[in-house]
């Protein structure tokens, strides 16, 4: 089939190479000049574990290309949309000005029959607002709207492999076009929801929130551990036994980040106030304050593990990205904890593998380094936000030997702690001593 996939950030990128490389002709619109001549050189502009070599043979079939020329859609008969729905600037909803700029730019160019895919995380109720707006413009094209679950790091592979395919359908013949278009997923027995706009944008806000309430549950009960001595590791392994719970997702720590959870729960609370139903997603507003704490509790820790005396000690922060394989700092925690140390006087020298460019656009006063040895070096204290591999195989005997720490802050819960305790570190975990 001929795609065309309208905004090709995180969400659009992959999408328009993973359908070239499962077979449809595919062309990727980005009104980002640097994006696009980057993706049509086969080098993506993030960081994404399996793009490159999608990117490059999808390229090599000829079945991708890229332009900031939306004129170039006219070919294709199904036009995903991509673009970005940020969290206003002025408030906790979404901010459609790029979903609405996408439709109108498409319009001139749709012929009957056409269908518009939403795959943006929408607020309920835009999918039947744009529906109206494409009826009314004559076109004879539709809409479905059908949400994206991947997760950064294993884009790829969830967008050829999905969970479970979401239709948010207003004209039965459009499963018919979906599922030519997930023919792959269908095939190997992939999940598939037929449903109404509404239900599933929701379904997409309720997930996010779902994960998001998770992994603040697990943070709250980390609280109560911090004071009474329980090890919270222990206790997620314990209750994650129980199929109803599960262990995914139970990970406390400095908490959830990126672009997608936090503004996400924001929109949806601002979405049922709207709705005159704020009072039904109220936890919500909980959820973000228990995890915008946990950023403050690795804060605090580091000033008590400095002698409450910040100014002028160096603080090796390892990891910048909001998670591990990623180069997203989007409501990183880890940048966040970075900010708030250097604004306390801290000589903050952070380290990633990948996020360190993204991180300084956005906070040019710190200091940071690709090498960890660097950061380590002489540091008063030592302190993993982000769980890279490469953070959690240190070696504490020779971090110990390099730095002139003797404490370390592990804003994750992932290093061996016994085997930093060994090696003379004090082992400053989240929820457990
Ligand atoms: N990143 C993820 O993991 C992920 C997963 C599922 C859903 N989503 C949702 O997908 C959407 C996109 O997220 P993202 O992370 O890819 O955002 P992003 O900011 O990385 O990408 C958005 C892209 O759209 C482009 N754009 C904006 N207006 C445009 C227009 N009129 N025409 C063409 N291009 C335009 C921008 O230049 C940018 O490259 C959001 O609604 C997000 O919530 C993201
Ligand atoms: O037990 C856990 C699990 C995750 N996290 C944090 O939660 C955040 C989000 O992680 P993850 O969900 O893996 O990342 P995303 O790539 O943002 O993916 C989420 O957001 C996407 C965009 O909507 C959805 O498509 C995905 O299904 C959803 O998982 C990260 O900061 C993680 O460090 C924890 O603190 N503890």
């Amino acid at each position: 089939m001929k795609l065309s996939v309208i905004g090709c950030g995180y969400l659009g990128a992959v999408h328009a190479s993973a359908m070239a490389e499962l077979g449809h002709e595919v062309v990727g619109i980005d009104v980002d000049p640097s994006k696009v001549e980057a993706l049509q050189a086969g080098r993506p502009p993030f960081y994404e574990p399996g793009l490159p070599e999608v990117l490059t043979s999808a390229g090599a079939t000829g079945r991708l290309r890229f332009s900031t020329d939306i004129a170039e859609v006219a070919d294709a008969t199904v036009h995903f949309i991509a673009v970005g729905t940020p969290q206003s600037a002025d408030g906790y909803a979404a901010d459609l000005k790029y979903v609405d700029a996408a439709i109108e730019a498409l319009l001139p160019y749709l012929k009957e029959g056409d269908l518009i895919v939403g795959k943006s995380t929408v607020p309920v109720g835009t999918a039947r607002r744009l529906a109206d707006r494409i009826a009314e413009s004559g076109t004879g094209a539709r809409l479905a709207w059908n949400p994206e679950f991947l997760r950064e790091g294993y884009a790829v592979k969830d967008t050829i492999e999905p969970d479970r395919l979401v239709y948010g359908v207003g004209d039965e013949r459009d499963v018919e076009v979906l599922d030519g278009v997930y023919a792959t997923a269908i095939g190997a027995g992939t999940p598939r929801i037929v449903t109404d706009y509404a239900t599933a944008e929701l379904v997409k806000v309720a997930a996010n929130a779902f994960l998001a309430t998770k992994i603040s549950f697990i943070n709250a009960m980390a609280e109560i551990a911090e004071v009474t001595g329980a090890d919270i590791t222990s206790l997620a392994d314990a209750i994650g036994h129980d199929a109803r719970i599960g262990r995914r997702f139970l990970n406390a720590g400095v908490g959830f980040g990126g672009g997608c959870l936090p503004k996400d729960i924001r929109a949806f609370t601002a979405r049922a106030e709207e709705l005159g139903r704020g009072e039904s997603v109220a936890f919500l507003k909980e959820v973000d304050a228990i995890n915008l704490r946990r950023r403050v509790r690795v804060v605090d820790l580091a000033v008590d593990a400095l002698g409450g005396a910040p100014y002028g000690k160096k603080v090796a922060v390892l990891g910048v990205t909001f998670k591990p394989h990623s180069d997203d700092v989007r409501d990183s925690p880890a940048l966040d904890v970075a900010v708030q140390l250097k604004g306390l006087g801290a000589d903050v020298v952070v380290t990633d593998p990948e996020g360190i460019d993204n991180a300084r656009l956005r906070h040019p006063q710190l200091l940071y380094t690709s090498a960890t040895e660097e950061a380590l070096r002489h540091a008063d204290l030592v302190v993993l936000v982000t769980e890279w591999p490469e953070y959690v195989g240190l070696d504490p005997a020779h971090v110990k030997s390099i730095s002139r720490a003797s404490v370390i802050i592990d804003g994750r819960n992932a290093l061996d702690t016994e085997a930093w305790k060994a090696a003379g570190w004090s082992y400053v975990g989240m929820g457990r001593s």
